[in-house]
């Protein structure tokens, strides 16, 4: 069961505070349209899923919080900051983070350096490897309370390409936490785990998503049933409906939209 501020409970979007929000957000590649229009209501507090078939632009939509991806027009608010076109690294120092992917890990480096580094750098996106192992030593502490909070704890010394799949992916997250984000974007979390991993990895977003917002595209949905307070269902770029696990499920359109779908989990 999600465990935060559902919408329901705090009468939707309308009265409780938006820390994200897009409005008539459109991304056209040379004049197709891969997200149409979308205005997206995130709650502070609260776990929100974006859903959809193959295609359906939640990639794109991710590149465009993230700055990764200009938009064609529409608009993107942090707060009541508007961050419409600013770079990743404004973006990402203004608190949005997404969890790093696998290949930016460094085979050969310790666990707990990866994480020292992500927390000497300002934004996150960038390693700086010109710092001492004095300054880098102050990070520590932190490091090793991250490792803890994502289960890697015994691991920290250990190379980061010796680390099983599932074990990475706690590492991208720890990476994203050191930003401390007021935001957190995780990119299809469960991704190519087997079901023990899936499990582990859904009480770990439920742990360190306290006090947080968290934004998630995943296809797998017991990961979404379990995990988010409210569904936002893509189809063609566009927002096909919105509500809660539960709502959206049942939705005749989201039905439809799936049935298409070959190999993709039914909602
Ligand atoms: N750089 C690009 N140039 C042209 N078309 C693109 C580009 N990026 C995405 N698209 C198209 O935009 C549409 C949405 O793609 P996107 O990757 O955002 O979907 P998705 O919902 O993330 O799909 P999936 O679940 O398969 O990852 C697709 O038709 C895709 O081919």
């Amino acid at each position: 069961m999600p465990s935060q501020a559902s919408p329901e409970a705090t009468g939707a979007a309308g009265s409780a505070a938006v820390l994200l929000e897009t409005r008539d957000l459109t991304k056209e590649f040379r004049g197709f349209r891969a997200v149409s229009d979308v205005s997206l209501r995130v709650v502070e507090g609260t776990i929100h899923a974006l859903v959809g078939p193959n295609g359906a632009g939640k990639t794109t939509l991710f590149n465009l919080l993230t700055g990764f991806l200009t938009p064609t027009s529409g608009q993107v608010l942090l707060g009541d900051r508007d961050v419409t076109g600013m770079q990743p690294e404004q973006i990402a120092h203004l608190g949005i983070a997404r969890s790093f992917q696998i290949t930016s890990l460094f085979d050969q480096m310790s666990v707990v350096d990866h994480v020292e580094l992500a927390l000497a750098s300002p934004t996150g996106l960038g390693y700086r490897f010109w710092r001492s192992d004095s300054t880098m030593k102050q990070f520590r502490p932190r490091a090793m309370e991250l490792l803890e909070q994502v289960g890697l704890t015994d691991r920290s010394g250990a190379a980061a390409g010796s680390l099983a799949y599932g074990q990475k992916r706690a590492l991208e997250l720890a990476l994203a936490l050191a930003l401390d984000p007021k935001l957190l974007l995780l990119d299809e979390p469960t991704a190519g785990m087997g079901l023990e991993d899936v499990d582990r990895t859904i009480a770990l977003v439920k742990k360190v998503s306290a006090g947080r917002t968290v934004v998630f595209v995943d296809h797998n949905m017991h990961v979404v049933g379990s995990l988010a307070d409210t569904v936002t269902v893509l189809q063609s770029g566009q927002v096909l409906a919105e509500g809660t696990y539960e709502q959206v499920r049942n939705d005749q359109k989201v039905i439809t939209a799936y049935l298409g779908q070959a190999g993709e989990q039914h909602v």
